[in-house]
């Protein structure tokens, strides 16, 4: 007999419209009734993942900050410290530089773990500061996170798979950048949408022809119970 396996998948550039932004309403309905966890691995702040499993009706089983945050649906963890990060920025910001996002900024003000920089800011200085402080910083294509090296999504999807229990062999992922290479070598079946970056094609046991959402649903039809 077989089950639907347990989803891995990533939010932007993976969830999102051919377009390349906002989340594509297609993926709603088969995400709901998937018949197994599905697990939203993202670097977005952790109430954005929270809050799409809320609206899209399945449980919280949610890899956020590049793994910084995981929450396995009974208990949050957080597995890297934020003070180095808020060092960063405000040495980025005392040597002239913006973290792009206006005054109130949404993108980092939950943000517990690391920092989220717009790539329309320079990169350079951002990596210079960040390595004095043992910091890299990572281009998802969306976003610069200045973060430490050591956690990452496959990390904490390890975490969220013992506490739920299933196996990471048994599991699909989708995903787009190089933030999604650690789930890539987590799991036992890795697609990489065709708009990914280089990283993120070569860690993939396959590369889609489909961008975004259209090559995540392309992957449920193929890997759904029955298929
Ligand atoms: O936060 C980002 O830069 C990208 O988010 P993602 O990991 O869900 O694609
Ligand atoms: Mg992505």
């Amino acid at each position: 007999m077989t089950a639907d396996p347990p989803l891995v998948l990533d939010i932007d550039g993976t969830l999102t419209r051919p377009e390349g932004w906002g989340i594509d309403p297609r993926v709603f309905d088969p995400l709901r009734e998937w018949d197994a966890p599905v697990v939203i691995a993202t670097g977005k702040a952790f109430p954005y993942p929270v809050a799409l499993c809320h609206f899209i009706g399945i449980p919280e089983l949610v890899v956020a900050e590049n793994g910084g945050v995981v929450y396995t649906g009974d208990e949050v963890s957080f597995t890297a410290d934020r003070e180095a990060a808020r060092a960063v920025a405000e040495e980025y910001r005392a040597a002239g530089y913006d973290l792009g996002w206006g005054a109130e900024d949404t993108v980092n003000r939950w943000r517990e773990t690391e920092i989220a920089v717009n790539i329309e800011q320079p990169i350079d200085p951002l990596r210079e500061i960040a390595a004095k402080h043992g910091l890299e910083v990572i281009d998802t294509g969306y976003a610069y996170h200045v973060k430490d090296t050591d956690p990452n999504k496959g990390e904490g999807l390890e975490r969220i798979a013992e506490h739920v229990g299933f196996d990471l062999a048994d599991c699909v992922a989708v995903g787009d950048s190089v933030n999604d290479v650690s789930t890539f070598e987590a799991v036992g079946r890795s697609f990489a949408v065709s708009n990914a970056d280089e990283l993120a094609k070569a860690a993939a046991a396959e590369v889609l022809d489909e961008v975004h959402a259209d090559g995540t649903l392309a992957v449920l039809e193929r890997v759904r119970d029955g298929n």
